[in-house]
């Protein structure tokens, strides 16, 4: 898919800040900079905030950090904000006619929550029944990954993981479940250290209550991560 039409897509549904959109809240001209502009001016910003908090950026240890938290910012943590990054998903035909459920599980998720900018880190459930298609099993991780790079609130992290798998899948019988921790939970805040969030998304069959137990029960929930 063209960046253009994801943009006017986006554009249609409008700048929601309130994360009721399935799509991240950025503008048309998300992309008008190029990423080694973006790194030259996060570099410039993350040097005034620590300027402002009283840092002495010459000092040797601190020198390196705006540009360091730049690269971090684009190339690795927010990575996924840019379409080109998402992922190709290689499918192939299901010629062996496997018919039952297929779980992918305790898919590693590091993603950053959009309030505070606090890493939210946890562990995703993938499943689907496939109606002819068959995705590589990787690419349901780099999916969840791609999805997860970015500023994201949990509930749309786990509807766009659904969404893309269907998209890819060409059936709506996908399901993702998302237990993570939030930072700006656990240590800031209330600072309750145990809690975590669990979020879950459930495309067509995965509906029906027999399909979701399935599902569930392969999972067993594991707060351990
Ligand atoms: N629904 C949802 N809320 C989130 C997520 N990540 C963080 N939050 C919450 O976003 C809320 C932001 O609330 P505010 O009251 O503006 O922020 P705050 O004053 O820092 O709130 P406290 O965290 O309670 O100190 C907090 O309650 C966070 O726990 C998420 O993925 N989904
Ligand atoms: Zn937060």
């Amino acid at each position: 898919m063209k960046i253009d039409k994801i943009l006017d897509d986006i554009e249609e549904m409008g700048n929601d800040h309130v994360g009721s959109s399935q799509e991240n809240p950025i503008r048309k001209d998300a992309f008008d900079l190029s990423d080694s502009e973006k790194i030259e001016a996060i570099q410039e910003d993350v040097r005034k905030i620590l300027h402002t908090l009283g840092m002495d950026l010459t000092d040797d240890s601190l020198k390196g950090t705006p540009l360091r938290v730049a690269k971090m910012f684009v190339n690795e943590i927010f990575g996924g904000l840019h379409p080109a990054r998402k992922p190709k998903a290689s499918v192939f035909e299901n010629k062996y006619k496997y018919g039952e459920m297929l779980v992918e599980k305790n898919i590693t998720v590091y993603s950053t929550c959009e309030h505070h900018l606090l890493p939210i880190v946890g562990r995703a459930h993938v499943a689907y029944i496939s109606n002819g298609t068959v995705v590589g099993l990787s690419k349901m991780n780099r999916i969840v990954d791609y999805f997860a790079k970015r500023p994201q609130v949990q509930e749309r992290m786990t509807m766009q993981i659904v969404q893309e798998l269907q998209h890819v899948l060409g059936t709506k019988d996908v399901a993702c479940v998302v237990d993570a921790k939030h930072l700006c939970v656990n240590s800031r805040g209330i600072r309750d250290i145990e809690s975590s969030t669990v979020t879950s998304e459930f495309g067509g069959k995965f509906k029906d209550a027999a399909t979701r137990r399935e599902f569930l029960d392969y999972i067993q929930l594991d707060t351990d991560f």
